[in-house]
């Protein structure tokens, strides 16, 4: 018999990851366009300033019946009211469910159905969230400190940003009176 080494370190208090199948990917300001109410005050801050960051292992590549487990580390910060948040995606394969848990921090997670149906959970350490298929998701950090969350998808889960780009999702998470609250998009006038 084998005794294998660990593939990877994760520290399920603080969410970190790290090893050699461990990838990270870095998103910014400049690729978050478009997705922000106030275009004015998007325009106003520095492009180039991290949103989130997410490490995953990837210790299979996309194949069918294979796993993937990843780690988001989304900062604090606001555009205008609307608090940071990632770009939000839909499964390439529709079908393809996901697990997320808050590790650190408070937020929201935001999910659209097939019919445009919003949901809004709150996210706060050992919270756990099952998104099913067919359903877009997105997650903002509504608190002061960096909102830190694990997550697991089916490796071949792939992720459509395109099919939800136009309409967007429902429902904004913004800040109103120092508290954070849950805004449908109908209600705006224009922009998204
Ligand atoms: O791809 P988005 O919408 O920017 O979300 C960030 C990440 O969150 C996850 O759903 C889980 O870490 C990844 O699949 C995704 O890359």
């Amino acid at each position: 018999m084998m005794i294998l080494p660990s593939q990877a370190s994760f520290s399920p208090s603080n969410g970190r990851l790290s090893g050699e199948q461990v990838n990270r990917a870095v998103r910014r300001l400049k690729d978050l366009r478009g997705l922000f109410a106030d275009e004015a005050a998007f325009l106003a801050m520095d492009p180039e300033q991290i949103v989130y960051e997410v490490h995953a292992h990837d210790a299979c590549g996309p194949v069918e019946g294979g796993l993937f487990f990843g780690v988001s580390t989304l900062f604090p910060g606001k555009v205008g009211q609307e608090y940071f948040m990632t770009k939000g995606h839909i499964h390439e394969r529709r079908n393809r469910g996901e697990y997320y848990w808050g590790i650190e921090g408070r937020g929201a997670l935001v999910t659209m159905n097939e019919r445009r149906e919003a949901t809004v959970a709150v996210i706060e350490p050992g919270s756990l969230h099952y998104v099913p298929g067919n359903t877009a998701h997105r997650i903002a950090n509504t608190g002061n400190v960096p909102l830190v969350v694990g997550a697991c998808w089916p490796a071949d889960a792939g992720h459509d940003y395109d099919a939800i780009a136009e309409r967007g999702f429902p429902v904004r998470i913004v800040e109103e009176n120092g508290a954070p609250v849950v805004r449908n998009r109908e209600d705006e006038r224009d922009g998204r």
